[in-house]
């Protein structure tokens, strides 16, 4: 079972403050939607909404296309997994699996029958007589899953679902998690605050600030084509460097920086006029410190500050020549020799730059990488 979902202009407030602010966002049946934000900005609201916990102040909820405003959490089509699983510890992991049907008179046969299919699904087969005491903290999280999705829900709302296991745990599952939502194909509406869970497994990032939505997009594109610098900074590490917008033809722009001035590709048209403020988001990977060019731009030289090996990669700490007390985060190949004082040619590719409205908050003369 699944559905699709159309907030519209849903406001909630608490006495004086506003925690959601004019929210809209459609949602397609099938869709693995990911609510990602600091903590506060009202993702734990929006879910509650959606689940019908609270009533929106203002705007509309629907699902399936009709309208929630009236419809009690038991009677929408929604079910709702929390953090803390919250798994009844006398019933076997079967009759946990279960319960759901169970309060709506499905018959004992039927009703096992369908706990353990879902107990498969969730790698569990064997262990239906298990208590969850027995369990690990990644297995209890199977079986609550298994128990939201028993009852058929056209949209599952997952509240920090993976919030309790360990790291490598919650790797693995969030693999599994989407991997699920894959076969069954119910609608998933997932809070959390770690953006690397949020790209692992959304289908697309809803990006939330203070009550408000920043950005939508698939991980690719929110990564790489981040709408304000909010986003940017929330998705991983990046470089800001601010500059004023010179000109554009059609086929490029030209931003003035304390690096010298940079002409990039027009990549889309986002109403900048000359002179008006703006930042170069570059993420570190984008950065290579060699003596290459080829078509990539030049930024000058800059001093290798420090570094540090991961594996894959490493990343270094940079001043440029012109711009000393600016610190710049590079990532730079497995085989490079990095030594502190040394001088590197910084280069980038001008496709990869994504240029935002705006300075960043705290603009630092470094424009660090945050
Ligand atoms: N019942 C309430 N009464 C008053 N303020 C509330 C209430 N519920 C939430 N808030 C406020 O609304 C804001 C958003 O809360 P919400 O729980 O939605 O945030 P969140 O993004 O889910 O944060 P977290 O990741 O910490 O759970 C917070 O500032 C919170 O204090």
């Amino acid at each position: 079972m699944t559905a699709p979902v159309s907030i519209r202009n849903a406001t909630k407030i608490f006495g004086d403050f506003t925690a959601l602010d004019d929210i809209s966002l459609e949602i397609a049946a099938g869709e693995y939607i990911v609510l990602l934000g600091p903590s506060g900005c009202g993702k734990t609201t929006l879910l509650s909404l959606l689940g019908g916990f609270l009533s929106p102040s203002s705007g509309t909820i629907e699902i399936n296309g009709k309208d929630m405003g009236d419809v009690a959490p038991a009677k929408r089509p929604t079910t709702t997994m929390f953090q803390d699983y919250a798994l009844f510890p006398h019933m076997s992991l079967r009759d946990n699996v279960a319960f759901g049907l169970k309060m709506r008179k499905v018959g004992k046969s039927e009703r096992h029958a369908k706990a353990e299919e879902l107990l498969d699904m969730v790698g569990l087969k064997t262990s239906a007589n298990k208590k969850p005491h027995e369990l690990s903290g990644g297995q209890r999280q199977r079986v609550a899953l298994a128990r939201a999705l028993a009852v058929e829900p056209d949209v599952l709302l997952l509240d920090e679902p993976l919030g309790a296991l360990d790291l490598k745990l919650r790797r693995q599952m969030q693999d599994e998690l989407k991997a699920i939502q894959k076969r069954v194909g119910t609608t998933f509406v997932h809070v959390t605050h770690d953006q690397e869970e949020a790209m692992a497994i959304a289908d697309r990032i809803v990006v939330m600030n203070a009550g408000r939505i920043e950005d939508v997009g698939s991980p690719e594109n929110i990564y790489m084509q981040p709408k304000t610098i909010f986003t940017a900074s929330f998705m991983g590490e990046v470089n800001f460097i601010p500059g004023t917008f010179e000109s554009a033809t059609d086929s490029t722009i030209s931003v003035k920086t304390p690096l010298g001035t940079v002409e990039l590709p027009e990549f889309e048209c986002r109403g900048f006029t000359p002179g008006a403020s703006v930042t170069l988001a570059i993420r570190p990977e984008h950065f290579r410190a060699s003596t290459g060019t080829g078509s990539r731009i030049t930024l000058g030289k800059a001093k290798v500050e420090d570094g540090s090996f991961f594996g894959t990669h490493h990343r270094a700490h940079l001043s440029p020549l012109d711009y000393p007390n600016m610190t710049i985060t590079a990532h730079m190949p497995q085989s490079a020799i990095i030594e502190p004082g040394a001088w590197v040619e910084l280069t980038l590719d001008p496709t990869s730059v994504v240029v935002l409205h705006g300075h960043p908050p705290r603009p630092t003369p470094e424009s660090a990488a945050l």
